[in-house]
């Protein structure tokens, strides 16, 4: 019996599974901030082109454990970590490694949308002109592309010079999104990209979502189970900075192997 109600989603056979590359690879990851330990020993393959979300109670350590994965949680200076996170193979954390490369391959969108005050079109541009893309004619066509691919084109091309701030929340999102989708990321962190939005936009991003899937792997911090049952192909359950369990969406709704994991989800606690 399915705990909750979760349309199909293409989820693969093992066996393919086991064939995808790991975009990520996390060992004995801990995290204090100052005293406090925020994730304790998460251990955790995340595979390319596909959805990962993570779910659990507010305070777990999810959003903290996003932004591990492109160093940003290193803007708050007592920040401190230990173990290992691979991406692609390379450790995150050697000092050899650059932060700008890593999030130029790993982008992020956050809880509120948080255009630029600039115009749309700018908005878009920002990134790759930052990497050094100056000609009209270029950043013309990564503009539209990005905005095709965020499903937000046919609504703002006719209005591409007009500020980001006269478009919907919903429609900022979108283009939060396309602003990510510029600078050609391999995955992209989303933190509760919907939790700010209407239902109706709410799904218009859910199925922005799972159409990015085919060219990016996602992972997705949310709040809402629904939401991580109906678009993701792994779900990871985080209680208290610990990893309790990490499966197969499906598996995890539907025959979690830890009690804690089937309390919260059953909605006994959180
Ligand atoms: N900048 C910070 N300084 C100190 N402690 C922090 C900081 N950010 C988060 N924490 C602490 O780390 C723990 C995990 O927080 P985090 O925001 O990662 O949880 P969360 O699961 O994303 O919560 P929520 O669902 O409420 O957003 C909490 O105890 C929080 O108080």
């Amino acid at each position: 019996m399915s705990l909750i109600a979760k349309p199909m989603v293409n989820n693969t056979s093992e066996q393919t599974e086991q064939a995808k590359s790991k975009v990520f690879e996390v060992s004995g990851l801990n995290l204090w901030y100052g005293e406090d330990q925020a994730l304790k020993n998460i251990n955790m393959k995340i595979v390319e082109n596909e959805i990962t979300a993570i779910i659990g109670p507010s305070g777990c350590g999810k959003s903290t454990f996003l932004k591990t994965l492109n160093r940003m949680v290193e803007m708050v200076p007592i920040v401190k970590t230990s173990g290992t996170i691979k991406y692609k193979g390379e450790n995150i954390f050697n000092a050899k490694q650059s932060v700008e490369d890593l999030r130029t391959h790993v982008g992020m969108v956050f809880q509120k949308p948080n255009p630029f005050p600039k115009s749309i079109y700018e908005n878009v541009a920002y990134g790759p002109k930052i990497h050094g893309i100056k000609k009209k004619k270029d950043l013309d066509l990564i503009v539209e592309k990005s905005l095709k691919d965020a499903a937000i084109w046919d609504e703002v091309k006719d209005r591409l010079h007009e500020n980001a701030y006269g478009l919907s929340g919903g429609q900022q999102q979108r283009l939060c999104i396309a602003r990510c989708l510029a600078i050609e990321p391999d995955v992209i962190l989303m933190d509760e990209p919907t939790s700010a939005l209407d239902p109706i936009s709410t799904l218009k991003v859910e199925e922005l979502v799972q159409q990015l899937r085919e060219k990016y792997s996602i992972v997705i911090v949310t709040h809402n189970m629904q939401q991580a049952a109906r678009v993701s192909d792994q779900t990871a359950f985080f209680l208290n900075g610990e990893l309790v369990e990490f499966s197969n969406t499906d598996k995890l709704f539907s025959n979690p192997e830890d009690r804690r994991t089937e309390d919260y989800i059953t909605g006994r606690f959180g």
